[in-house]
């Protein structure tokens, strides 16, 4: 039996620490799914600067990933419904609740633990955070 993984994020602007969190995902099972999130579900952050089928395609190019897909605008759960994951990646910094997860996959029947990824920190001079190249991108250009 396959045993199936899912990851999601924003991925606006790809980095080291993106390829450590879908490596370790990856590591969960046989085959990744990862979910890219819509900019309207970008909420908690400043909006992605990439459209989401840009974002969609360069994380479909990793070697980790299998398949790369569109999140839904206004179900988050409708992509896990139709994967039917064995296992959900959350990132080690993602604002996501995992019980609360599980309750909803509970809910709709779908049979998936929730793991929590770790975090890859930066050696020397590494940017492993979109906004910080962002940030870094301004002060030296802006
Ligand atoms: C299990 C799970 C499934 C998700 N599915 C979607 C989705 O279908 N569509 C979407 O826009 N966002 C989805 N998200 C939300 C984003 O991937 C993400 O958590 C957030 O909006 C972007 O912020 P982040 O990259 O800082 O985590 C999902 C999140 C989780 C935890
Ligand atoms: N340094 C890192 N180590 C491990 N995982 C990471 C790291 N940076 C990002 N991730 C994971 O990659 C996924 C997508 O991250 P996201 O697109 O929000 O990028 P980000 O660099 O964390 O963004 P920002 O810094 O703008 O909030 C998340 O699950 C996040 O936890």
């Amino acid at each position: 039996m396959t045993k199936t993984v899912i990851a999601q994020g924003t991925f606006d602007v790809i980095h080291p620490g993106h390829v450590h969190y879908l490596e370790e995902a990856a590591a969960m099972g046989d085959e990744l799914y990862v979910i890219v999130a819509r900019k309207a579900n970008v909420d908690h952050k400043e909006a992605p600067i990439c459209p989401a089928t840009q974002r969609r395609d360069v994380v479909g190019a990793l070697e980790a990933v299998d398949e790369a897909i569109l999140g839904h605008e206004e179900d988050i759960f409708i992509p896990i419904e139709e994967i039917d994951p064995d296992v959900i990646a959350l990132g080690h910094d993602q604002h996501h609740d995992a019980t609360a997860i599980e309750a909803e996959l509970d809910r709709r029947g779908i049979d998936c633990v929730v793991e929590r990824a770790s975090g890859r920190e930066p050696t020397d001079d590494e940017i492993l955070s979109t906004r910080l190249i962002i940030d870094r991108i301004l002060e030296r250009r802006g």
